[in-house]
């Protein structure tokens, strides 16, 4: 036989009931043996606990409430019954009403509510659900029966949260079953003690009424169906993408369930464990789905951890002092004293040096808590022997539980990279040698971060979401989230799930938590983004304080480079084609290094040379297997190789810069390409990845530009004053082209030395034969001596730059995955 539990949600409108009725007729049909228990309609019971203290206090808007309460069960009839059911069954609700309308009258009158009285109120809720589901089966053809619990389920007198006596309670059990033909509606929650005074088994009681028959009856499985797929990995309303569990074990089913996920009632588990009876988890309005399935063996899903659980508000006891350690009897009156106070220990951990224990409590029982230690230990507080007894507020515990983590090395590492890569402080750890379960507190403020950083990491295969922050939306930023937009499908496949959450230009930006629109975000940042600049974007974006975050500077913007730091101490790793930092102030550009490295956070920035190729990579290799830079020389601007690739007899210089600036290569004023800033910027980067500690001021530079073209107001001004000089490079082009040479920007850097100059090369140079916005970069070691080692391709232009963004993120993302 089989038990069936259905839940508030089941049974509190009339679609759940006549889903009900769909599985009871299901079973039915199959030829089962079943019984049901259910609970009060949902809400119901919360409106009781609300109408009794209102009684109890006096106030007489409490005839309000139960007039609700009367309304939502007349109504159901109505809706659900027909003829002379309605009628009977109308008359008989009646009766339950009339006794609970008495009933709190009599505590209005006298302005008290006992546990016991309590009780007694909560018990119409599921009396009057169980009534109402046995005459609607029975309406719909399923012949079923009322049955009362409290003549079934006896519990000593601890009233609100009664504790179950076996013996009487299975006998009675088995008598009625065997008596009864008729499928039998069980009110859950509630029973009687032995003077059959109505007692209840504490709030979600009705999980465990069904566990109870369950187990009297020896049955073969007890569903609890409710309105969720089954136990989920972990709380959705804090992860976005999380899945069912398809098994879990009793005692991981334990573990979730003590650490938050609300599918189960902790107490249910005992009397199905002792008969080895599986559970099973199922949706009311999703009954084809299979659930979750609890019984004695874990299986194995291909995952070491089953479930992230929480408990979102806690304390931590801090009990320390000299008089703690190798003293054996101190914990033992901690835990009495508070046990004796009924105060419940969430966790506990004490250090091996043994000089404190910490513990996890509700916050409510703080004060209480301290009130309790400081009694207890009065005399070796006043001889300080024991600290002040210290609490901290404002934590959350976030528990990872799996049986497949015993024995299992790496499952611990995993949890602590993930949370120290994100930024997350952990407070406290707590792990039992069962291995099942690793609690770790942490700030309330991360919470919602550890949750999902966890989630991602150990559910990895199923979906990880990067959370992109992009301020610079011109050229190279429009054309990444182009690129983003395009892969996007790609990556989804892949389990990456580029999540745009930021956007910001110079004046405005735009956040969505849930993924800015990629058809759409122009429009959507000039319609609904907020003015401000970019200090408030980053401050934003660290109080969103998102897991798995990554910060993309698209700008040629010093104040974007200001907010760095702060970036990447709140664990946001950094990638950028400015080459402000990187080329900026020597000691401010270790700080942010050193930053990110102590924060276990990435700052990349290879697309500020050579835009897409990789340069800073290949020479960090080369220094990372041991050789050593002797010389650098490239050409490093894609404008200037463009331009003077481009630049022949019979063209006009000053047309080809424009046509470079269209093209995307220039910077966005092209004058920082033409006066040599950008590369002698880049070959300063160059030096510094190299070893050297040089300064912008120790790049040598030979100018090409006359001072009037770097004088003009702005950049229209700048091309007019250039074209006045078109003569001047015509004469420079032609000297060396009467020589078969080309011009061509060099830098270069030897022994800390760097220089950038514009020199006439011949067909004998390896820098002779360059097209379009070719960059060349050749690296002098000793191992690539006689022929050094070259990178070459286009180095600048928006695709190129952005791509080499793009594979910068990503890079990120398998980092931190
Ligand atoms: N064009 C190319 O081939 C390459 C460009 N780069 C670099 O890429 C960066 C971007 O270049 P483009 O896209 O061409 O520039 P752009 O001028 O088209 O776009 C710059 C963007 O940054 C925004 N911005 C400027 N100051 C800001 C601030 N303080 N706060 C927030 N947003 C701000 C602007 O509103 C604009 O959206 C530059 O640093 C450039 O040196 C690097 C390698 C190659
Ligand atoms: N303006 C730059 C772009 C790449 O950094 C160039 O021309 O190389
Ligand atoms: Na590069």
């Amino acid at each position: 036989m089989k038990v069936l539990k259905f839940g508030g949600t089941s049974v509190g409108s009339p679609e759940g009931l006549k889903q009900v009725v769909g599985i009871l007729k299901d079973y039915q049909q199959k030829g089962e043996h079943i019984a049901v228990v259910n609970s009060a309609l949902s809400g119901v019971t919360n409106e009781l606990v609300a109408v009794g203290k209102m009684a109890c206090s006096n106030d007489p808007a409490y005839e309000e409430v139960l007039e609700s309460i009367k309304q939502r069960h007349f109504e159901m009839v109505e809706t659900i019954m027909t003829g002379e059911t309605r009628t009977r069954v109308t008359n008989n609700i009646k009766v339950f009403l009339k006794e609970l309308s008495d009933l709190l009258y009599g505590v209005y009158l006298i302005k008290e509510l006992s546990k016991r009285t309590s009780d007694l109120v909560l018990s119409f809720g599921e009396r009057m659900a169980s009534y109402l589901l046995s005459e609607y089966a029975s309406q719909e053809g399923v012949a079923a029966e009322f049955a009362d619990a409290r003549r079934l389920i006896v519990t000593d007198s601890s009233f609100g949260n009664a504790r179950v006596l076996f013996e009487e309670t299975n006998r009675n059990i088995g008598t009625h079953f065997s008596k009864s033909s008729h499928l039998q509606i069980v009110t859950g929650f509630i029973a009687s003690t032995e003077d059959g005074t109505t007692s209840t088994l504490g709030r979600g009681g009705s999980d465990y009424t069904a566990a109870i028959v369950g187990a009297a009856l020896d049955a073969d499985l007890i569903e609890i169906w409710t309105d969720v797929d089954g136990v989920m990995t972990t709380d959705p309303r804090r992860v976005k993408k999380t899945y069912s569990l398809k098994s879990l074990s009793y005692a991981e089913a334990m573990e979730m369930s003590h650490f938050g996920a609300k599918v189960i009632y902790p107490p249910t588990l005992a009397p199905a464990m002792s008969k080895s009876i599986p559970l099973s988890i199922r949706n009311t309005f999703n009954p084809e789905f299979e659930g979750t399935l609890i019984s004695k063996a874990s299986s194995d899903w291909g995952y070491d951890v089953k479930g992230i659980s929480s408990i979102q508000e806690v304390a931590l006891v801090n009990f320390q002092g000299s008089g703690i350690m190798g003293v054996p009897n101190v914990p033992n009156r901690l835990f009495n004293a508070l046990s004796e106070a009924e105060i419940n220990v969430i966790f506990i951990t004490q250090a091996s040096s043994e000089r404190s224990i910490s513990f996890a409590i509700a916050p409510d029982d703080g004060p209480r808590t301290k009130e309790v230690l400081e009694q207890e230990f009065n005399l070796e507080m006043i001889n300080h022997k024991i600290d002040a007894v210290e609490i901290r507020y404002d934590l959350a515990v976030v528990a990872t539980i799996g049986e497949n983590m015993k024995h299992q090395p790496g499952v611990a590492a995993k949890l602590f990279g993930a949370l120290g890569r994100n930024g997350i402080n952990v407070v406290a750890i707590a792990q039992g040698t069962s291995e099942l379960n690793i609690s770790v507190v942490v700030e309330r403020k991360d919470f919602s971060k550890t949750l999902n950083a966890l989630h991602d990491i150990y559910f990895l295969s199923t979906e990880t979401r990067l959370n992109l922050f992009i301020a610079g939306v011109g050229l190279i930023g429009s054309t990444l989230l182009n690129q983003i937009k395009a892969q996007y499908d790609n990556l989804l496949k892949q389990h990456l799930k580029i999540n745009i959450v930021g956007i910001a230009n110079s004046k405005q930006f735009l956040f969505d938590l849930d993924g800015i629109d990629l058809d759409n975000w122009k429009a959507e940042l000039l319609e609904r983004g907020r003015k401000g600049n970019i200090d408030d974007f980053v401050t934003e974006m660290v109080e969103l304080n998102l897991s798995n975050s990554v910060f993309v500077d698209n700008t040629s913007s010093q104040a974007v480079v200001e907010n760095y730091q702060r970036v990447l101490n709140n664990s946001i790793s950094i990638t950028t084609p400015n080459k402000l930092a990187s080329s900026g102030d020597f000691l401010k550009l270790q700080e942010i290094k050193n930053t990110a490295y102590r924060r276990g956070v990435k700052f990349f920035y290879e697309t500020s040379v050579g835009a897409g190729l990789p340069v800073i990579t290949t020479l960090n290799d080369l220094l990372n297997s041991g050789d050593r830079i002797q010389k650098i020389e490239g050409v490093l601007s894609g404008t200037l190789s463009y331009i003077f690739n481009s630049f022949k007899t019979g063209t006009s210089f000053s047309e080809i810069v424009k046509e470079a600036q269209a093209a995307g290569f220039t910077e966005p004023d092209p004058r920082d390409d033409l006066n040599g800033m950008d590369v002698r910027r880049k070959i300063l980067i160059l030096s510094r990845e190299a070893g050297y500690q040089m300064d912008i001021s120790d790049v040598q530079i030979d100018g090409i530009l006359p001072e009037s073209c770097m004088e003009a107001a702005d950049v229209p001004a700048f091309f007019e004053e250039l074209a006045k000089h078109d003569h001047h490079f015509e004469g420079l082009l032609k000297e060396a082209e009467a020589e078969g040479k080309v011009l061509r920007f060099i830098a270069s850097m030897e022994g800390g030395k760097a220089l950038v100059a514009l020199k006439a090369v011949g067909p004998e140079h390896p820098f002779f034969s360059l097209s379009g916005s070719d960059n060349i970069i050749s690296f002098t070691t000793p191992r690539y001596l006689e022929r050094p080692l070259v990178v070459k391709g286009p180095g600048a232009g928006a695709e190129v730059t952005a791509a080499g963004v793009f594979a910068e993120v990503i890079r990120i993302f398998n980092y931190l995955s």
